[in-house]
């Protein structure tokens, strides 16, 4: 029979020029000094289960994959062939010594399904199984509970509407501590990404020279007044699980201090960002000075248009994991609501900017695509009102975190979409010249 360690060894040995051709390897940035496999699991029959310690000058971090005992294949828990086992084993709640796999309480599953990729741009691997259910595999990481499973309980304990409901989990133990391996959730076969329908819509305009956005078919301005309702429930939700609380001086200036270490950091690798430092650094400052008494709380943390989807009954927020670059106590400090509102503000402007990559010139795509980002923003904002507060009510607070968003978004486009820098630079440029 063959050794599943020295198979993972020979893997090892290529994995430093595979691993940055994977959309979810998050450490695109810098090379690869060292892969190390961490712990090694026959799961069952065909399934080697593999947790490897990737080092990069400065970090070193832990990714899970799994390879075929038969054929030393990579990557199997893409394959139908294999997948199945994960699903069956959350059925039974069977474990094997090192892996634990559960339902959730009250809940119980169908066996027997493959599991095919979602086949989408994603930080992780998903898999649907039939049509009832989606596996979201980890691929970074995290010691203690992943914070998308740990978000979502505490979501469906309160009931909220706008989540797809957790139904079993994958996990581990690595060097004494809970690692979450894998989430399973209900799957939406009718859901549309909002991403798709916001660039659907701005086609639309785009198409119709004469026409005004509000004049057009694809018109998304109702939808955006949903999303922000929902968007506000589900804030209300978080708060009425996990509590909330009024920022006291030294939450706010760790929150300032962290855009402006933020900022710093990338600045060091994005030079193109140089520019703006100084108003960029001011905005952040200015933030400080008209922030009042702000409510704090546990936030989405990553929330954009790729994040929510549309279904027959309303809309859906996926995802809580928060943003892939942060660190763990990043993700699970309480902010404020209105960083979430930011993420979306930027998305709206995102949705428009996208389509004029490439023809940076044109001064009426440029004008018909502010046109549709003002009006879904205010549309957004207005059903976030109908809940909670009017987000508008703290413009300098916001500026800030879109500010803050927008770097952010310029570190990861510089890693991963390069062509795409423009798309946070000139709201940048636009946002620190006065711009709105
Ligand atoms: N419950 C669901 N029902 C239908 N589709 C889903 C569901 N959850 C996620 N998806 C789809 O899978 C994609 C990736 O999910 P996501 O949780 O954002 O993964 P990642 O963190 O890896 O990006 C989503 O953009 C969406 O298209
Ligand atoms: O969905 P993820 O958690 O992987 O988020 C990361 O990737 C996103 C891109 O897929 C990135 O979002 C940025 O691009 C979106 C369009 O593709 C846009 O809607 C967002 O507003 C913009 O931030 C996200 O920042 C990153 O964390």
């Amino acid at each position: 029979m063959t050794d599943p360690h020295e198979l993972v060894d020979k893997l090892v040995a290529s994995l430093p020029d595979l691993l940055p051709a994977a959309r979810w390897f998050g450490g695109k940035d810098r090379p690869i000094t060292a892969v190390r496999p961490l712990r090694t699991t026959v799961v069952d029959g065909d399934l080697v289960h593999v947790v490897l310690e990737v080092e990069q000058p400065g970090r070193t971090e832990r990714y899970q994959g799994a390879l075929s005992l038969s054929t030393g294949a990579w990557d199997v828990l893409l394959d139908p062939e294999h997948n199945g086992v994960l699903l069956d084993r959350m059925a039974s709640g069977e474990s094997t010594q090192d892996i634990v796999f559960a339902h959730e309480p009250g809940t119980e599953l169908r066996s027997g399904l493959r599991g095919r990729p979602i086949g989408v741009e994603q930080s992780n691997t998903s898999l649907i199984y039939g049509q009832q259910y989606i596996l979201k595999i980890f691929r970074k990481l995290a010691s203690g509970e992943n914070r998308d499973l740990t978000m979502h309980r505490a979501l469906r304990s309160v009931g909220c509407e706008h989540i797809a409901l957790p139904l079993g989990s994958i996990s581990t133990e690595l060097d004494g501590e809970q690692v979450t391996l894998a989430m399973l959730q209900e799957f939406l076969p009718d859901a549309v990404e909002g991403w798709d329908m916001a660039k659907t819509s701005v086609r639309d305009l785009m198409a119709e020279a004469d026409l005004h956005a509000f004049e057009v078919g694809g018109d998304f301005a109702g939808e955006a007044q949903r999303l922000g309702h929902a968007v506000a429930k589900v804030h209300a939700d978080l708060a009425e699980a996990l509590g909330t609380r009024i920022a006291d001086d030294d939450a706010i200036d760790e929150a300032i201090a962290g855009m402006q270490r933020r900022l710093g950091v990338v600045l060091e690798s994005v030079p193109e960002l140089g520019r703006y430092e100084e108003p960029l650094r001011a905005a952040f400052e200015q933030a400080r000075e008209h922030v009042g008494a702000i409510p704090i709380q546990h936030i989405h943390g990553d929330l954009h248009l790729g994040q929510v989807l549309r279904t027959v009954h309303g809309w859906l927020l996926i995802d809580f994991e928060g943003e892939p670059a942060a660190g763990v106590a990043e993700r699970n400090a309480l902010r404020s609501p209105l960083r979430d509102v930011a993420g979306m503000l930027r998305s709206f402007d995102y949705a428009a900017r996208q389509l004029l990559v490439g023809q940076p010139d044109d001064d009426q795509l440029a004008y018909r695509a502010m046109e549709w980002t003002k009006r879904n923003r205010a549309a957004f904002c207005d059903g976030y009102a109908e809940v909670a507060g009017d987000p508008r009510d703290h413009a300098h607070l916001l500026r800030a975190f879109e500010l803050d968003k927008a770097v952010y978004e310029v570190a990861y486009e510089h890693a991963n979409r390069p062509e795409w820098l423009t798309v946070p630079l000139s709201s940048i440029a636009r946002m620190t010249s006065g711009g709105e």
